[in-house]
């Protein structure tokens, strides 16, 4: 078990196994895109563990930009979702957003209408993780690591109030 500030997490998903369930979706991506050059966008802050792990195995021509948006406080969603950092020159290029996590789909429907006004080419999403109960949107998720339940998580990328993304595995709230 963790402490972070006030909350108890405990054991949830191992490094193994997100490392084994990363190769898995990057090899999939790989043969999707063979002969394109995709553009991977992480949606910072917590996407980084889960873009950089992608990169490193992905041994084909890609391109990586970053957007930042934020839309939770605390362990709760709002949907006030802020753009904090924009992309340009997305234009005719194919994108795979690269998020930690798509819970109720707020932050996710957000990049989608900046992405469509950038007159991208194509776009599709790969998420590590995935709270089919909270999902309240059509987007079509293209690429998840792994569906959990509707509980708060920290570790690789995913934080609580700041802390605990430098986790290598992933933690869930207690009780
Ligand atoms: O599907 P949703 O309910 O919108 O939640 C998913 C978003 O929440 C987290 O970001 P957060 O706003 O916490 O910012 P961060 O990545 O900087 O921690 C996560 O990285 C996703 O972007
Ligand atoms: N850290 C963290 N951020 C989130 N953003 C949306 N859902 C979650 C979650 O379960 N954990």
């Amino acid at each position: 078990m963790i402490q972070l500030h006030d909350l108890e997490f405990v054991p949830f998903i191992s490094s193994k196994e997100i490392k084994n369930r990363v190769v898995e979706l990057t090899k999939k991506i790989a043969e999707d895109y063979k002969g394109e050059t995709p553009v991977f966008l992480g949606i910072l802050n917590g996407s980084y563990q889960f873009l950089a792990s992608i990169t490193s195995h992905y041994k084909a021509d890609c391109e990586v930009e970053f957007t930042k948006l934020s839309s939770y406080q605390g362990i709760h969603t709002t949907t006030c979702v802020r753009q904090l950092i924009g992309v340009e020159n997305l234009k005719n290029k194919d994108i795979i957003i690269v998020e930690d996590i798509v819970d109720t789909g707020n932050t996710l429907v957000s990049i989608v209408e900046n992405l469509k006004a950038l007159e991208v080419k194509s776009y599709r999403v790969a998420t590590l993780f995935h709270k089919p109960e909270a999902y309240q949107k059509n987007i079509k998720l293209d690429y998840v690591g792994f569906e959990i339940p509707n509980k708060f998580i920290v570790g690789y990328g995913l934080d609580y109030d700041g802390l605990g993304r430098n986790l290598s595995e992933i933690y869930q709230l207690k009780h």
